[in-house]
C-alpha cells in the first residue's frame, strides 16, 4: 500500500464496503519493501533496525538523552525515524514496551507504526501506547473518571452532539436573538478549551458590562454543566479534562510519569496549547517521596527524571492553527527543553525532483520560516500536469481521464488521491466519476458514523451504558415513533433536574408525572428494555456478560428500529436498514477482534474514527479527500484541484491574520504527498457559495517556476489557438490595454452569466495563462451603488439598478443605454464611474 507513511506491505483485515473498519486490526505485518530501506543500503551485520537509515536518521534512532527535537521537511523519513527509534529502544532492551507512549496523528497512522515496530522487532511488542491524543486520553480518563465526578461509562461528545446540546441551550436562553450562533458558540467554546480555559477562567476575564459576553458565559455555564450531568466529555475535553485530571490529582500524574518513560509525538507543529501541557505535565520529574511519607507508607520511593521526549515535525506542514494548533510548539521547544538534541532531515524520499523544487518554491514565499532545501536523488521525473478546465465538472472530467490514463501505464486505483481544499467540491469529482466508471471513496464526507440511523442505534447502545446521558435517552425517545411528543421529553428533564436523579432514573418513574397511560407505558417500555440490556452486561451473570452484539440485536429487535425503518414509505428507508445492519456486522467484526472487548470499548472505537481512518487500502479505490486530511500520507499519483484564488487561499483565510500563510502551507502538504506524478487543475467558473463564479488562479501558481509545469488545456479552449498552451493575453479589444492587459481574466468581463450559460463561454476571447505573471484587475474598492452611471469598455454607459453579494461576488446589476441589461463582476469588470 501506498497511503500512510511507511509500510507497503501491511496485512490488514477489513470485512465489508462502504463503510469504515472501526478496529484497525493487525496481523503478521512482514517487512519486505526494497525501496524501504532493507538490505539495500546498508551492510550484512548491520544492526537491521539502522540499516537504510541515513546518518542523521541513525543519529536520532540512536539517541538517547533527556529530549530530541527532528525538524525536517516533508517525507524526509520523520515518522519513519520515530518508528525505528520505539523498535531501537524496545530492542535494546532501554524501555520495556509498556514505557513507551507514541502519539500518532490518526488511528490509522497508530496501527501502522504499531505494525511497523512489530515486523522491525519480528514479534508484535504488547503494551506500547501508540495512538492518538484522543485515543490515549480516553483510555486515562476511563481508568481515572471516578476521580473527579464522572464514572469510566462516561459518553464521548462528537461535534454533532455538541452542537445539539448547544442548541438547546441558545434556544433555553433564549440567545438566538442576541445574534448567538450554534456554529459560532461551538467554535467560541472549542477554541477556549484548547487554550485550556472553562466558563469560570473565561468569566473572570470577560467584560460583563458587555451583554452578549455575559450571555456567552452563560451558556458556556450551562453547557458545561450539561456535560457533567451527562457523564459525558466533549472532544476538547478528552484533552483539556486529562491535563485537569493530572493538575489537579498529583498522585493520578504520578502513575503516568512513572509508566511512561519515552514519549514520542509525530505533527508535533500542529498540537495545540492543552495537548502541549499535556506533554509537559507526563514529562515532569518526579520528586523522592519526603521522609514523612516514606515513613507512613513504610518504603521509599525514589524519585524519577522526566520522561525522554522526542517530537518530530516541520513547521511548513503546520495547518491547524484554526484549531488552536501552535507552530511556537515547536520553535520554542529548545526553550523549554534546555540541552535538547535537534536532528534536522533534509533528504526527501518520497517524491521525485520536480515535486520537490515545485514544494520549495512555493514554500519558501512564507516568511518567519527556517529556510530548509530538501532533495531527493529519485530523479527529475515526469513534469507536473496543469490544467484548466470550463467548470469544475470540466475540470472533474480531467481528472477521470488522466486517471483512466494512469490505470492503462499500470497506476492502481489505490495509489492515486484526489485532494481539494472545500467538501463541496466533491460533487462535480463525484458525478463525472461515476459516470466515468472510476472506483472512488471520500473521505471525512458524511461518515458512516455521522449517518442519522446510525446515530439513532449508537444512542441506544450508547444509553445502556451511560444512564446519565440525557442527549443520547432523548434522542431515542421517540424513536422509532411511541407517541412521546416533546413536551413530554422536556417534561422528563425538568423532573430529572428537580429530583436531582438522571434521565434514565426519571423514565424509571414516569408514571409520577401524571402523563397519559398510553406514553407512560411507552416509556416505561423503554426504561425496562435499557435495564435488561444493561443487566445483560452484567459479567456475573450466569453465560458471563453478553457481546456488544448480542446487546445490538436485542435493542433492535424489542425496538423494533429495523422493522419500523423497512415498513417505511421513504425510498432511503431500505438503506438504512442495510446501514444498520452494516453496524451489526461491525461488531460482530469487533468481537471477534476484541474476544475481551465489552461495549465501552466498542464505542470509544467508533467516537474516535477519523476521517482518515475510514481509508481502506485494500479495496482498489481513488481516494478522494480535504488538504486537511492528507497529511503524511502518500500517494504514487496526486490530483490538487481547484487550485484557484477563494479555495487556495480560501476566502475566509485572507481575514485571519496568517491565514493565506497557512494557505500555502496546505498547499505544499498537497503538493509533497505526491511520490511521482502531480497534476494541479483548476477551473474557470465554479459553482461555489451557492453561485456560479468565475474563478481566478491560485497566487500560489505563479509561485512555481513554469518550467516545472506542463499545461493542458480544456478541448475547446485548445482550438483557438491550436492546441498550444495557454498563455498570457495582449488585448487588443476595444478599450482594451489600459487595464487588465495581462489579465489572467478576460472572458469574464461582461459576467453576465445567464448569457454566457446559454451560449456557452465566449471561447474565443478566453486566454488562460501558463503562468499568471500579473495582477488581475481589481475594482476591489470601487464604490458602487444604484443609481451610479458607468462606462463598460463593450457596452458603453449604463446606469446601476442593484448591487448585490460581498467581498470579491459582488455583481452590479446594470442597465445599458444601447446593450440592455447585465450583470457584472464588480471586482474585475472594466468599468468606471462616470
Ligand atoms: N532512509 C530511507 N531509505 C528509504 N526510504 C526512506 C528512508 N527514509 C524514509 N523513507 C521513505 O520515505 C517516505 C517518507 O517517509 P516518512 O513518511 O517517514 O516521512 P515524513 O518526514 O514523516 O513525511 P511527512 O512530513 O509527510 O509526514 C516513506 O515511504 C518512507 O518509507
Ligand atoms: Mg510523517
Amino acid at each position: 500500500m501506498t497511503t500512510l507513511n511507511e509500510s507497503h506491505d501491511r496485512t490488514a483485515v477489513r470485512a465489508g464496503a462502504g463503510r469504515p473498519s472501526s478496529v484497525p486490526i493487525i496481523l503478521d505485518g512482514h517487512h519486505s519493501d526494497g525501496r524501504d530501506g532493507g538490505p539495500r543500503d546498508g551492510g550484512v551485520d548491520e544492526d537491521p533496525l539502522l540499516a537504510g537509515l541515513n546518518p542523521e536518521q541513525r543519529t536520532a534512532v540512536e539517541y538517547r538523552g533527556p529530549a530530541l527535537l527532528i525538524v525536517a521537511g516533508a517525507g524526509s523519513g520523520k515518522t519513519r525515524v520515530l518508528t525505528h527509534r520505539i523498535a531501537s529502544l524496545i530492542e535494546s532492551r532501554e524501555a520495556w514496551p509498556s514505557q513507551i507512549l507514541a502519539i500518532t496523528f490518526t488511528n490509522k497512522a497508530a496501527a501502522e507504526m504499531r505494525e511497523r515496530v512489530g515486523a522491525l522487532l519480528g514479534q508484535v511488542a504488547e503494551g506500547m501506547w501508540i495512538s492518538t491524543f484522543h485515543s490515549a486520553c480516553v483510555r486515562i480518563l476511563r481508568r481515572e473518571a471516578e476521580n473527579f465526578g464522572f464514572t469510566k461509562s462516561f459518553t464521548i461528545y462528537d461535534s454533532h452532539d455538541s452542537r445539539t446540546l448547544i442548541k438547546r441551550i441558545i434556544k433555553d436562553l433564549q440567545a438566538d436573538t442576541y445574534g448567538f450562533t450554534v456554529a459560532g458558540v461551538a467554535g467560541k467554546i472549542s477554541k477556549l478549551k484548547n487554550e485550556l480555559a472553562d466558563a469560570d477562567s473565561y468569566a473572570r476575564t470577560a467584560n460583563f458590562n458587555d451583554p452578549q459576553e455575559e450571555l456567552f458565559v452563560q451558556i458556556f455555564r450551562q453547557y458545561t454543566r450539561s456535560l457533567n450531568a451527562a457523564n459525558a466529555f466533549d472532544f476538547d475535553d478528552l484533552i483539556g479534562q486529562t491535563v485537569y485530571l493530572f493538575r489537579a490529582f498529583p498522585h493520578v500524574a504520578e502513575h503516568y510519569r512513572r509508566r511512561f518513560r519515552h514519549i514520542l509525538v509525530d505533527e508535533y507543529q500542529d498540537t495545540n496549547h492543552a495537548q502541549y501541557a499535556l506533554i509537559h505535565e507526563l514529562t515532569r520529574p518526579v520528586p523522592e517521596a519526603n521522609k514523612a511519607e516514606a515513613a507512613s507508607s513504610g518504603h521509599r520511593t525514589a524519585g524519577l527524571p522526566g520522561a525522554s521526549l522526542t517530537v518530530v515535525g516541520d513547521s511548513d506542514q503546520s495547518i491547524y492553527a484554526f484549531r488552536g494548533a501552535d507552530v511556537r510548539n515547536i520553535v520554542e521547544f529548545e526553550r523549554d527543553f534546555p540541552g535538547a538534541t535537534v536532528v534536522l532531515l533534509e533528504q526527501n524520499y518520497r517524491s521525485t525532483q520536480n515535486i520537490l523544487a515545485a514544494a520549495n518554491a512555493v514554500i519558501q514565499n512564507n516568511f518567519d520560516r527556517k529556510d530548509k532545501k530538501l532533495w531527493t536523488d529519485i530523479g527529475d521525473g515526469d513534469k507536473i500536469t496543469g490544467f484548466t478546465g470550463y467548470s469544475g465538472h470540466d475540470e472533474a472530467q480531467f481528472v477521470a481521464d488522466e486517471i483512466a490514463k494512469l490505470r492503462d501505464s499500470g497506476t492502481a486505483y489505490k495509489d492515486i488521491a484526489v485532494f481539494y481544499r472545500t467538501n463541496a467540491q466533491t460533487r462535480a469529482l463525484e458525478e463525472i466519476f461515476i459516470r466515468s466508471a472510476v472506483p472512488y471513496r471520500v473521505l471525512g464526507g458524511t461518515r458512516f458514523y455521522e449517518r442519522a440511523e446510525i446515530k439513532d442505534v449508537l444512542a441506544y447502545l450508547i444509553a445502556v451504558a451511560n444512564p446519565r446521558d440525557a442527549l443520547a435517552l432523548r434522542r431515542i425517545l421517540n424513536t422509532p415513533k411511541r407517541g412521546i411528543g416533546p413536551a413530554t421529553e422536556t417534561a422528563l428533564a425538568v423532573f430529572a433536574e428537580n429530583n436531582d436523579i438522571s434521565y434514565r432514573d426519571a423514565m424509571r418513574r414516569a408514571n409520577e408525572l401524571g402523563l397519559g397511560p398510553k406514553v407512560t407505558g411507552a416509556i416505561l417500555d423503554l426504561a425496562d428494555l435499557l435495564d435488561l440490556a444493561t443487566e445483560m452486561l452484567d459479567p456475573e451473570r450466569e453465560d458471563g456478560a453478553a457481546t456488544v452484539s448480542e446487546i445490538l440485536t436485542l435493542l433492535l429487535e424489542r425496538s423494533k428500529y429495523v422493522q419500523t425503518l423497512r415498513a417505511g414509505r421513504d425510498p432511503q428507508d431500505e438503506a438504512r436498514a442495510e446501514n444498520v445492519e452494516e453496524l451489526v456486522a461491525v461488531t460482530k467484526e469487533f468481537q471477534k477482534n476484541n474476544p475481551e472487548g465489552g461495549l465501552l470499548d466498542f464505542l470509544t472505537e467508533v467516537s474516535l474514527v477519523a476521517a482518515v481512518d475510514e481509508l481502506d487500502d485494500s479495496s482498489g479505490t481513488v481516494s478522494l479527500m480535504t488538504l486537511h486530511t492528507a497529511k503524511g500520507l502518500e500517494y504514487e499519483a496526486v490530483f490538487l484541484t481547484g487550485v484557484e484564488e477563494d479555495l487556495l487561499p480560501h476566502r475566509m483565510s485572507a481575514s485571519e491574520p496568517g491565514g493565506p500563510a497557512e494557505e500555502r502551507r496546505l498547499f505544499y502538504v498537497g503538493i509533497t504527498r505526491a511520490r511521482r506524478r502531480l497534476y494541479l487543475s483548476l477551473a474557470m467558473t465554479r459553482a461555489q457559495f451557492g453561485e456560479t463564479a468565475v474563478a481566478m488562479p491560485s497566487r500560489y501558481l505563479q509561485e512555481i517556476p513554469a518550467e516545472l509545469i506542463d499545461w493542458k488545456q480544456s478541448p475547446g479552449m485548445a482550438n483557438s489557438r491550436g492546441g498550444t498552451q495557454p498563455r498570457a493575453l495582449n488585448s487588443n479589444r476595444p478599450g482594451g490595454g489600459s487595464y487588465n492587459s495581462r489579465s489572467a481574466i478576460r472572458s469574464g468581463d461582461s459576467l453576465s452569466f445567464r448569457d454566457q450559460d446559454r451560449a456557452g463561454l465566449p471561447r474565443a476571447k478566453v486566454e488562460w495563462p501558463n503562468r499568471v505573471t500579473a495582477q488581475v484587475r481589481d475594482n476591489g474598492d470601487l464604490e458602487l451603488q444604484a443609481g451610479d452611471r458607468i462606462r463598460h469598455a463593450d457596452f458603453g454607459e449604463g446606469r446601476v439598478s442593484a448591487v448585490t453579494g460581498e467581498g470579491t461576488k459582488r455583481v452590479a446589476h446594470v442597465a445599458f443605454d444601447a446593450a440592455g441589461s447585465k450583470k457584472l463582476l464588480i471586482k474585475i469588470a472594466p468599468i468606471e464611474k462616470i
